[in-house]
C-alpha cells in the first residue's frame, strides 16, 4: 500500500473516576491517535500508554519522537502490515509505538480488502465475557460498593489491583460479600521473591490467578514463586514477544497470559504469542489499557480467538470514559459484541474528535 499522509493527533480524555495502580494513579486518559492515509483507504490507531513512563518503558513524548524520526521513515512510501515488522526490527525497543504503527496500516488495508480485524485474525465468537480491573480505593466500604455496581452492570470477572498494605483484606471482603465471583488481582511488580509466603496467603481465596506479582524482567523469580503459591501466575508486563511466551512457559512461570496487542508490537504478535500459548494448553486473555474505542474495538476482535478462554479487561467504555471519541462500546448481560465492520470496525467521530484534540503533528505527507 502507497502510504500518502500520517497524522499524529493528541488527545486528553478524562475518567470517569481516578484509577489508582501500584504503579500510580490516572485522571485523564493523555495519549495520542495516528491516522495513516494510504492510496486505497485511511487507517487508525492509538499509543496505549501514559505521557509518564510507569507501566513501562514508554511514553507518549518518546512514542511521537521514535515514530517521527525513525519508525515511519522505514515504512514510507510503500508497505504492507505483514511487513512493518521487518522494516523496523532495526529500531530497538518501543514495541507500544511499533503496535501503534502497525495497527493504523492493517487497519488501512484491511479496509481496502473490507475485512474485519476479527476475520483476519481469526476470530471464533461475535461477543466475548467482559472482565473489569478494579483500582486501589481508600477503604473497603469504597471497594465494595465499586464491585457491587459493575456486577450488578453484568461483568463476568472481577479483577483487584494490589500492592504491599492492600492485597489479603480487600480480596476476603470482596470474597467474603460477593461469595464465589470469578475474582483475579494485578500487582503491576509491586511485590518480591521475598513477598512469597505473604502472597502464598492469596491462596484460601481461590482467585483464577494473580497477575505479575513480580518485575517484569523476573522470568525467573515467577518460575521461583510459582513453587510456592498454588494460585496461577499471570504474567503481563513480562511478556513482550512470542518469544518471551515460550521463554516463561518452558520455564513454568507462568500458567496463564494476558495479551495486550499494544505491550507486544501489534496484532500479528498478539495472535502469535495466542497460538503458542494454545500450543502448550496456557490459558490466554485480552488485558486493557483505558484504550478509547480506537484501541478497544479491535482488541475485541482478538479476544475472540479460540484461546482465549478466560474473561478480559475489554470492558465497556463507560467503565472509564463518559464520552468517548468513538461510539461508545456497551456491556450487553456480561457480554462485548465483536466489531463486524471492516480493519478495526470503529472509527472517530469527527467533531468529538475535534474537542479532545490537543495538538496534532503531521510526521509524513
Ligand atoms: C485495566 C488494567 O488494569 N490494565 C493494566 C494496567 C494499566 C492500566 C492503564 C494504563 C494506562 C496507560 C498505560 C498503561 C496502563 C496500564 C494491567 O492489566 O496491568
Ligand atoms: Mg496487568
Amino acid at each position: 500500500m502507497k502510504i500518502e499522509r500520517v497524522e499524529l493527533l493528541h488527545v486528553a480524555i478524562p475518567l470517569v473516576s481516578p484509577f489508582r495502580t501500584s504503579f500510580g494513579t490516572m485522571t485523564t486518559k493523555d495519549t495520542f491517535l495516528l491516522r495513516v492515509v494510504t492510496d486505497a483507504a485511511e487507517g487508525w490507531s492509538e499509543f496505549a500508554a501514559d505521557p509518564e513512563p510507569l507501566y513501562c518503558s514508554e511514553f507518549v513524548g518518546a512514542a511521537e519522537l521514535v515514530l517521527d524520526q525513525h519508525l515511519v521513515p522505514r515504512v514510507t512510501p510503500e508497505v504492507t502490515a505483514a511487513e512493518v515488522q521487518a522494516r523496523t526490527h532495526a529500531i530497538k525497543g518501543h514495541q507500544l509505538a511499533k503496535a501503534t504503527l502497525e495497527t493504523a496500516i492493517l487497519d488501512a488495508e484491511l479496509r481496502s480488502y473490507g475485512m474485519s480485524i476479527g476475520t483476519f485474525l481469526g476470530a471464533t465468537a461475535a461477543k466475548v465475557p467482559a472482565g473489569v480491573s478494579v483500582g486501589i480505593k481508600n477503604s473497603i466500604p469504597e471497594l465494595l460498593a465499586d464491585v457491587e455496581g459493575y456486577l450488578a452492570e453484568g461483568y463476568a470477572r472481577i479483577k483487584l489491583k494490589i500492592e504491599p498494605g492492600w492485597d489479603v483484606e480487600p480480596v476476603r471482603a470482596v470474597r467474603e460479600r460477593f461469595g464465589d465471583v470469578l475474582l483475579q488481582v494485578d500487582a503491576n511488580t509491586a511485590y518480591t521473591l521475598a513477598d512469597a509466603e505473604h502472597l502464598r496467603r492469596l491462596d484460601e481465596f481461590d482467585l483464577l490467578l494473580v497477575e505479575q506479582p513480580l518485575e517484569e524482567d523476573d522470568i525467573r523469580g515467577h518460575a521461583l514463586l510459582a513453587q510456592r503459591i498454588r494460585t496461577p501466575i499471570c504474567l503481563d508486563e513480562s511478556i513482550t514477544s512470542a518469544k518471551d511466551a515460550a521463554t516463561a512457559i518452558a520455564l513454568d512461570a507462568c500458567r496463564v497470559i494476558n495479551i495486550k496487542p499494544a505491550r507486544v508490537g501489534g496484532y500479528l504478535e498478539a495472535r502469535r504469542i495466542h497460538d503458542v500459548a494454545v500450543a502448550h494448553g496456557i490459558p490466554v486473555w485480552c488485558g486493557g489499557m483505558l484504550e478509547t474505542g480506537i484501541g478497544r474495538g479491535p482488541n475485541l476482535a482478538l479476544a475472540a480467538l479460540p484461546g482465549f478462554v478466560l474473561p478480559g479487561d475489554v470492558s465497556a467504555s463507560r467503565r472509564y470514559f463518559a464520552e468517548d471519541v468513538t461510539e461508545p462500546f456497551e456491556l450487553k448481560d456480561g457480554f462485548m459484541h465483536v466489531p463486524t465492520g471492516p480493519g478495526i470496525g470503529i472509527e472517530p467521530i469527527p467533531e468529538t474528535l475535534k474537542r479532545f484534540t490537543t495538538a496534532t503533528n503531521v510526521l509524513y505527507s
